[in-house]
């Protein structure tokens, strides 16, 4: 068993001798003592410095022990602080109240000072175990939000992943089917990437990737704007309420902000530099038309893009708001 550590002990004793002696027994224990001597004055001292466990006593003019203990129960910060009641006879129906209060405890007043020392070390023992526990448990649930947060984060890039897109995708179509409001999607691509990983290598194409990743963030300004690593050298961003124009617009930013970074890209047959290529496709969507159509047309938009020369974007033709 671990030795208790030094503790901040709240007595409640309305006698000054009881008071004096528990105060002996406490501080020869190690711990800090403080002694309220009426109930209103405990449940003063106790919210104003949480104490570590509370001997109380039952019977106080005024207040006593067993309501001080349910109002200081009620706060959520006492949910741990064990309170041993001290009493002056083990009346069973009193001491039902006080457990029903909230008390851990109790001893008898005058009792051996063996049994008191003994109560109150394993009711901060306990206490101290409770504290421990709580206290990996919240380790854990951070390490597993963590995790949760890393399985949605591409590793190479640090932006939104495949998975990201998804889960995000189907929240914002399902929030513009409710809203009446048009979503945009745009894939985007980097152009001649196979010649840019043949001519200066793997490694110098992930670099690029995560420049061009980073450079695509920067461009999304609006808080529901995202973009995420599609997969390979693919990238898509969906633009939360907003029509095909505005959607044209947010693309050529993410273009022109690819072109003045002029990453050389000696295999590319379109420019000395690395250049991006996009599909736009955006709606209302309404009963029929399906996330993985809008998807599909975007795709299709990109492919066209690429047909007519690379270095541009081209808009879906059949689904626009
Ligand atoms: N360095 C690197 N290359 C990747 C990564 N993911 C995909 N690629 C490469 O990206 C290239 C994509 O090539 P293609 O799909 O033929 O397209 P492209 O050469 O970009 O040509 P266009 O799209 O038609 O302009 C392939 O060579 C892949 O190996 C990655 O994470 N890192």
């Amino acid at each position: 068993m671990e030795e208790p550590r030094q503790s901040k002990i709240l007595i409640v004793e309305d006698e000054q001798t009881n008071a004096l002696i528990t105060r002996r027994l406490v501080k020869n224990l190690g711990h800090i003592d403080q002694v309220a001597t009426n109930g209103y004055e405990a449940i003063g001292m106790a919210t104003a410095e949480l104490p570590d466990l509370i001997l109380m006593d039952i019977m106080m003019p005024d207040i006593d022990g067993i309501e001080v203990t349910r109002q200081l129960k009620r706060r959520p910060e006492f949910f741990n602080v064990p309170v041993i009641m001290v009493t002056g006879a083990s009346d069973a129906k009193l001491l039902k109240e006080a457990f029903d209060a909230g008390a851990t405890d109790y001893v008898t007043k005058g009792s051996n000072p063996i049994e008191l020392t003994t109560r109150l070390n394993s009711a901060l023992q306990l206490k101290y175990e409770v504290e421990q526990r709580m206290l990996r448990e919240s380790q854990l649930e951070e390490a597993i939000n963590r995790l949760e947060q890393l399985s949605l984060l591409d590793q190479l890039t640090g932006i939104g992943n495949r998975r990201y897109f998804d889960d995000l995708y189907d929240r914002q179509w399902r929030a513009a089917k409710r809203k009446h409001c048009s979503i945009a999607v745009v894939m985007l691509d980097v152009d001649d990437f196979k010649r840019y990983n043949d001519t200066l290598g793997h490694p110098a194409g992930d670099e690029c990737l995560k420049k061009v990743a980073n450079a695509l963030n920067k461009e999304m300004r609006r808080p529901s704007d995202s973009v995420s690593r599609y997969g390979g050298e693919e990238f898509v961003a969906i633009l939360f309420d907003t029509d095909a124009r505005g959607a044209l617009e947010v693309a050529e930013r993410m273009r022109k902000a690819i072109h003045k970074m002029k990453l050389h890209h000696p295999g590319s047959r379109v420019c000395d530099f690395v250049t991006l290529s996009g599909g736009i496709a955006c709606v209302i969507p309404d009963g029929d038309l399906t996330q993985k159509q809008l998807l599909e047309s975007a795709d299709k938009a990109l492919y066209q893009a690429k047909e007519n020369g690379r270095d541009r974007f081209s808009v879906s033709a059949q689904i626009t708001a």
